[in-house]
């Protein structure tokens, strides 16, 4: 359950967002720490997209708060939020196909040092080089693509690129990453190698990941801890083991079958 104390990450209270007369999300409270995975499933609708965007700054809450790392965000840019340690990554990519997989990376990584001091970007100091380079060089490693480097874009797997989009966020040091329906496109190989990286990035590195996902499968498999939408409004939250046993998820979920058959499939007590 999200509490009141500062949360060494992204802390969620009580937001809720109104398009005009339609009140979207109602009321949602989640915790994104550090060495966490966090999952935010629903049906369509549900208001997904509508909380990843008030966590990014995308778009104002009509009330509630947005915390990082203790500092109150709700009111602040998404280049503000960057810069205190919040990462993100897009549902539709958006990679540099001119240029290779190593310099897709390193714009993650240049972008943060730009962000914090333009001159800098500008003068291209030599220790900058240096700062870009190792960082660069451990998210690719990280990401599993080392065999990628040379490449273009445009001429990888969906899965490949997915990777690629992962590294460049890792590249720019960000404490928290937010991950918006990171499986689209991806085969069940791809799905399941990908999670594999979730998981070490966060044992490894200890960061915190929030995941916006409809596949169930990547959910139940990596994320520690889970909040279900509904109609907008939080109808439960739990571990894999919970959600995957929840009468309130299921029906939700009814008629849905593909994430029906993924609650009773892919949820492993074992795993958990
Ligand atoms: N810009 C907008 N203006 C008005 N209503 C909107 C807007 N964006 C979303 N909505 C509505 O708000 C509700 C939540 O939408 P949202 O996109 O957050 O859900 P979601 O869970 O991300 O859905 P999906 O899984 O289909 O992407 C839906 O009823 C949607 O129609």
């Amino acid at each position: 359950m999200a509490g009141q104390d500062v949360v060494d990450g992204l802390a969620v209270r009580e937001v809720s967002v109104r398009y005009g007369g339609h009140l979207a999300v109602d009321r949602i409270s989640l915790d994104a720490p550090k060495g966490r995975i966090t999952g935010l499933i629903g049906p369509n609708g549900a208001g997904k997209t509508t909380t990843f965007n008030a966590c990014t700054g995308l778009l104002r809450p009509t009330s509630g708060t947005v915390h990082l790392f203790g500092e109150d965000v709700t009111g602040s840019t998404p280049h503000h939020r960057a810069q205190k340690g919040l990462g993100r990554t897009f549902q539709r990519m958006e990679l540099f196909d001119s240029l290779t997989v190593r310099d897709n990376v390193s714009l993650g990584r240049e972008a943060g040092l730009a962000g914090s001091k333009p001159w800098r970007h500008i003068l291209g100091r030599r220790s900058d080089a240096g700062v870009v380079a190792a960082a660069v060089d451990e998210a690719i490693e990280a990401c599993g693509i080392t065999n990628l480097i040379d490449r273009r874009p445009a001429d990888l797997s969906t899965g490949q690129r997915r990777l690629v989009e992962l590294a460049r966020c890792m590249a720019g040091g960000f404490q928290v990453m937010l991950l918006d329906e990171p499986s689209s496109g991806l085969d069940k190989t791809e799905t399941k190698r990908f999670g594999e990286i979730l998981r070490s990035l966060v044992a490894d590195r200890g960061v915190g990941i929030l995941i916006v996902e409809h596949d169930m499968s990547l959910v139940m498999s990596t994320c520690d801890y889970i909040h279900v939408l509904d109609f907008g409004k939080p109808i439960f939250e739990g571990t894999a083991r919970e959600v995957g046993t929840s009468d309130l998820v299921r029906a939700a979920y009814l008629g849905s079958e593909a994430v029906e058959e993924s609650l009773d499939v892919n949820f492993d007590p074992a795993e958990v």
